[in-house]
Order: C-alpha cells, then sequence, then structure tokens
C-alpha cells in the first residue's frame, strides 16, 4: 500500500490565504500593516533564497517587510544595535535574525536580545519556556507547521505514540512539547540513543530533524503511520529529506520533500507575524489560525 502523501504546499497555501484576509484588521484597527524585519548576515545561497522567500511570502500576505542584510564580518555590537532598533521600532512586529550566524558572533546573546514578543522565530528561551508551561507566546515555526498537518490527519492526537528524532532547540526539543500538549505519548531519541529503530518500529507518529539524507529506513516504520520529514538536505540528488523514499511504501501519510514541511514554515512565520501585530495592537483573530 501507498501513503497518503501530504501536501505541504497546498496545505500552507491555504493558511497563508487566512492570514491574508485577516491582515485587514489590523490595517484598520491601527492604521499600519504588519511588519516583519528579517536579518540576514552573509551571502549563504540557502539562506539568501529562504530570506527571498519569507519576503515575497510577507509581501504577498499584505504585510510589510523591512530586510538587512550585514556583511559576514559585521561585529556582534553592530548586529545587536540592530536588534535594538527593531525591538525599539514600533512597525516592526516580528524579527527574525536567519541562522546559523558567522561563528564570531555569539548567537545564544543575538537571540536573547530580541524583545520575546516579537519574537516570531520563538527561539528565544522566554518563549521555549512559556512553551514548555503552557503559556502563550511564540512557536517556533517548523514544529508549529508540523504539528498542523498533523492535526489535520489525526483529529484525535491524543494517547498516539510519537517518536521524535532529533533534539535541537528550533526543532526537536519544541516538537515534543506541542506533541506532549496533545496528549501524546512522546518518544525523543537523538545521536545516543540506542536501537533507534526499535523505538521508532513502535510509532503512530514519526517526525524526522536529523539533518542526514534518508535517514530513516522504510523497515522502521509501523505499516500506516504518519511520517513527518522535516530534513532539508541537498545532495548531489537534489534536495532530499531525512526519510528514505522507500518509507512510503510502508507508512499511512508522509510528508514529500520539497512540498512538505519547507513550505508550512513560511506559512507559519506569516501566521506569527500576523498574530504578533494582532496582540501589540489589541486586534482579535479567529481561531483558524
Ligand atoms: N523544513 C524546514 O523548515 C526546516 C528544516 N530543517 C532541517 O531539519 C533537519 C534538522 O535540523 P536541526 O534540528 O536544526 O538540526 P541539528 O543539527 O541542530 O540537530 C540534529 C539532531 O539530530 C540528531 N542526530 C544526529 N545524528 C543522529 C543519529 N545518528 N541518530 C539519531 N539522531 C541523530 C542530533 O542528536 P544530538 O543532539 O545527540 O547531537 C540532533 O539532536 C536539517 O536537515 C535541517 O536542514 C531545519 C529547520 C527548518
Ligand atoms: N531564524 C531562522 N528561522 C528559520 O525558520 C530558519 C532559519 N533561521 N535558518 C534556516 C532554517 C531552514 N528553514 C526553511 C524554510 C523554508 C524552507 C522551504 O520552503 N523549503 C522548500 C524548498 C525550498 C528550497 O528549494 O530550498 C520545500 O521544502 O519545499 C526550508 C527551510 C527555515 N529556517
Amino acid at each position: 500500500m501507498s501513503a497518503r502523501i501530504i501536501d505541504g504546499k497546498e496545505f500552507a497555501g491555504r493558511l497563508r490565504a487566512r492570514v491574508a484576509k485577516q491582515v485587514d484588521r489590523v490595517v484598520a484597527a491601527s492604521g499600519r500593516k504588519p511588519g516583519l524585519a528579517v536579518v540576514l548576515v552573509g551571502e549563504d545561497p540557502a539562506s539568501s533564497v529562504y530570506v527571498r522567500s519569507k519576503g515575497k511570502a510577507t509581501l504577498a500576505a499584505g504585510m510589510e517587510s523591512f530586510e538587512h542584510r550585514l556583511s559576514a564580518d559585521v561585529g556582534e555590537d553592530e548586529l545587536i544595535a540592530l536588534v535594538d532598533r527593531l525591538n525599539a521600532d514600533p512597525a516592526v512586529d516580528g524579527i527574525l535574525v536567519q541562522l546559523p550566524l558567522p561563528r564570531h558572533i555569539d548567537e545564544r546573546r543575538v537571540i536573547t536580545r530580541i524583545d520575546p514578543d516579537k519574537d516570531v522565530d520563538g527561539f528565544h528561551p522566554v518563549n521555549a519556556g512559556r512553551l514548555a508551561t503552557g503559556l502563550e507566546g511564540f512557536v517556533p515555526c517548523t514544529p508549529l507547521g508540523c504539528l498542523m498537518l498533523l492535526r489535520d490527519i489525526h483529529p484525535h492526537l491524543a494517547g498516539l505514540e510519537a517518536v521524535v528524532i532529533g533534539r535541537s532547540n528550533i526543532v526537536g526539543k519544541p516538537m515534543g512539547q506541542l506533541l506532549l500538549q496533545e496528549s501524546c505519548t512522546v518518544t525523543m531519541t537523538h545521536s545516543r540513543t540506542r536501537d533507534l529503530a526499535a523505538h521508532v518500529r513502535q510509532a503512530d507518529i514519526v517526525v524526522a530533524a536529523v539533518g542526514i539524507p534518508g535517514f530513516v529506513k522504510a523497515e522502521w516504520i509501523k505499516p500506516g503511520a504518519s511520517v513527518i520529514d522535516v530534513g532539508i538536505n541537498r545532495t548531489d540528488a537534489g534536495l532530499v529529506g531525512d526519510v528514505d523514499s522507500a518509507a512510503a511504501e510502508v507508512a499511512g501519510a508522509i510528508t514529500p520533500v520539497p512540498g512538505g514541511v519547507g513550505p508550512m514554515t513560511i506559512a507559519v512565520l506569516m501566521r506569527n507575524t500576523l498574530v504578533s501585530a494582532a496582540r501589540r495592537e489589541g486586534v482579535t483573530l479567529d481561531d483558524d489560525l
């Protein structure tokens, strides 16, 4: 049997349309558009591509895009000063500093400098803590996008066995928190996990965020399981995920790469930016976001 292919691109398009529809409410209430500032340090080609698509998506949603491109050798203090200006700028509702940063810059210092209430990436420790304790804040875009896809497949997530592969602060850990909040039984796995295959075999839901092409094998997947492939790996064969393509023969539903989680990440960034603007302006949004 072949898995249902989860069309993340289509789902993301619908989310972006719902965002665009509600942008007008912020405009009507405040006389200004929601604004997203994206900071790119250096000229990594992949990062440039993401930043460009974020800017395009922001404008397409009817929001304001502020792009700041700094040279790779910019000083840490200069970057911090820019973050301070964006924190203070009333036209900016969301701040995203594209990662990774060059090695001479302390990523943690930059991320913790962002006003948590403009941290639409959800990377600030205050937002990580809010997520972990069930407070309102910003949830990282990639795992929130994965959860939206999973909710669509499983109207009842409670009690399902979920295995998350990878424990990064930007994907794996918040993904685990979200699934726990949905009352899944969550197993967090990583490079020191013994017998990963045995864990994955139990899972109704597998989220792979490893960064190794084709790492998750078809034989590990429980027949009918839902598989979310977060991996974005550039290989000679093109863009591939962390899940072996043969897994589509075993899974019940699976996200493709490209066209799966990636487009969701950008759509949720638009969503988070609108939510930030609405909070700041005291505007109520529909709960279909
Ligand atoms: N689609 C999207 O929008 C996004 C995609 N990505 C992609 O997702 C992937 C993961 O990203 P990110 O979380 O930032 O990556 P990191 O490199 O930060 O984390 C990778 C995780 O995988 C674990 N890991 C590595 N090797 C193994 C192994 N042999 N067995 C089990 N676990 C292992 C690591 O474990 P340990 O902690 O023990 O080292 C680590 O927790 C990448 O391909 C990235 O490009 C990332 C962000 C957004
Ligand atoms: N502060 C910060 N926030 C991020 O959210 C962030 C980041 N830094 N650094 C890099 C990662 C990666 N990331 C992706 C976004 C979109 C696609 C995406 O749209 N991918 C398309 C393909 C696009 C392509 O060809 O690369 C797809 O999967 O279909 C992928 C990956 C956001 N990240």
